[in-house]
């Protein structure tokens, strides 16, 4: 009886004793020491258990090379393994990455994960690398895969894959997307920065917003999708993955908001490329390689980019003679190819290549998007099928286009003036642009009721000044006709005599 007293009593004080230490352990052994007793602790429990004897461990450095570059596999596994983690891992670290959207957890150092692939157990560990093995003062980690060797092949080969594909495609997705504009080859300041340098994209436009025929809406979202899911199709075509759109319209009329809802649609990046400021062909070349896949490049006004003098319609081309008017337009036909860019040395020629050439095949997936105000001023090798692939046609707003800027706008599907204000749009050119700012109420007191009275006021005063400078036009033409007849018949005249 006594005996079992006294074991009682052992059994209790040493349980109490080891709650004790263990809580004191916990609240104020330092993390680090920890980490350290911890790892060791699971590695021999392994060891006891028998499962290190057979295995192959591989290392995978956070940085490679000298210690400066970041390892991609290194972050692409990571990637990976954060799904993994998230369930399984029972310490986690949470990154709050400037490449990404929201705090990523991941495995936390000094932390194991087991990970099975076609029933085949992979163990993944994280470590830090000791400061004084590192000739670099980044603190380095690295990830540690350990297996059967039985299993070598298979997981050397088709587990890697596996996991660096789905560990780029989880990058991809969490990552914050970027809107890059090109650095001027002039500021010298921004050179160190690389050739882009880039800001958050957080436009908010997508296609529901968009105000422009539903039809034509949709036609374009299924081309997106078709070509984002088109690898292999392109793969097997001889193709490389890209697609060019050609977006022409009036100022207004929605050409630079459709380029955000793609980009949003896709999860695109968005490459504002600056022609003005791109010094000559071969740094144009390096900026189209310097781009990364998954991305829409846009040249925005292309007319405006392109020194296209002497092809344009000229204002007072009605005024020449028609002869000289084909003369010159042979002649810019000729020299366009080699013509240079207003303010640098880039030519037609040299973008065509950048646009198309072998770069093209050199990335991921990549939409090209041209925008322009006057899309008959454009060199048709510029835009021809096959370079761009798409010509969509933004126009002025029409009764369809209409009712989503009234949703957008005042949360309204119906009101008494839309059948007249569907006559009037008929009638009218009014851009969305100039729609959506009529609608758009100016202060607390305006209810939808008095911004859809509005628009109607504005649209019956635009038709009224259409009217009327139709009827000048007219006026006009009318009196340079006749001028023109008088001195026809007094040139005759003359010549009678
Ligand atoms: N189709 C549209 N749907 C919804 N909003 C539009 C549309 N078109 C224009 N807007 C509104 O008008 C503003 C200007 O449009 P946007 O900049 O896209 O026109 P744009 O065609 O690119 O003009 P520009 O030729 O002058 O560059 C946008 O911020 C948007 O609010
Ligand atoms: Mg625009």
């Amino acid at each position: 009886m006594l005996e079992a007293g006294a074991i009682w009593g052992f059994t209790s004080t040493t349980m109490a004793s080891l709650m004790f230490f263990w809580s004191m352990y916990k609240q104020f052994a330092p993390y680090h020491v920890r980490l350290y007793l911890e790892r060791y602790f699971y590695k021999y429990l392994n060891k006891w258990f028998g499962e290190d004897m057979k295995s192959v461990h591989i290392i995978f450095p956070e940085y490679t090379g000298e210690g400066l570059t970041k390892s991609r596999a290194f972050d692409e596994i990571r990637n990976y393994l954060s799904t993994r983690s998230t369930a399984t891992a029972r310490r986690l670290k949470a990154n709050e990455s400037e490449n990404s959207k929201s705090v990523v957890l991941s495995l936390d150092d000094n932390e194991d994960i087991v990970d099975v692939f076609q029933d085949v157990k992979v163990v993944w560990s994280l470590s830090l690398v000791n400061k004084e093995n590192q000739s670099v003062s980044k603190e380095g980690r690295h990830l540690t895969m350990s297996f059967d060797n039985q299993y070598r092949d298979m997981i050397t080969k088709t587990y890697l894959d596996h996991v660096l594909r789905e560990g780029k495609e989880i990058g991809l997705k969490n990552r914050e997307r970027k809107l890059y504009t090109n650095n001027s080859s002039t500021d010298f300041s921004s050179w160190r920065d690389g050739r882009w340098s880039n800001v958050p994209f957080n436009h908010p436009a997508t296609f529901e917003t968009l105000a422009m025929d539903h039809e034509k809406k949709e036609e374009i979202k299924k081309d997106l999708i078709k070509f984002s899911n088109g690898k292999d199709y392109y793969r097997k075509v001889a193709k490389p993955w890209k697609r060019g759109y050609l977006l022409f319209g009036p100022p207004g009329t929605g050409k630079s908001t459709m380029i955000s809802a793609m980009a949003n649609f896709l999860e695109y990046d968005v490459y504002d490329l600056e022609l003005t400021t791109v010094r000559n062909n071969s740094e144009l070349q390096k900026l189209m390689l310097d781009t990364k896949g998954k991305s829409i490049v846009v040249i925005e006004d292309i007319d405006c980019s392109l020194d296209l003098t002497g092809q344009g319609k000229k204002k007072d081309e009605e005024d020449e003679d028609e002869e000289d008017i084909e003369e010159k337009k042979k002649e810019a036909e000729k020299l366009k190819k080699d013509r240079v860019l207003k303010e640098s040395n880039v030519t037609l020629s040299g973008l065509l290549n950048a646009i198309d050439g072998l770069w093209s095949a050199c990335s991921d997936e990549k939409i090209i998007v041209f925008t322009t105000n006057f899309v008959d001023n454009l060199d048709p090798a510029l835009i021809r099928r096959g370079r761009m692939d798409r010509h969509i046609e933004m126009s002025y707003c029409r009764f369809e286009g209409f009712k989503v800027l009234a949703k957008n706008y005042l949360d309204i599907e119906s009101h008494d003036l839309y059948g007249e204000i569907k006559r009037l749009l008929e009638e009218t050119d009014m851009s969305p642009a100039d729609v959506a700012e009529t609608l758009m109420p100016k202060s607390d007191e305006e209810d939808a009721d008095i911004c859809i009275k509005r628009l109607v006021k504005t649209l019956k005063e635009e038709k009224e000044k259409a009217r009327k400078l139709a009827e000048e036009e007219e006026k006009n033409k009318a009196e340079k006709k006749e001028k023109k007849e008088k001195i026809e018949e007094e040139e005759k005249e003359k010549a009678k005599k």
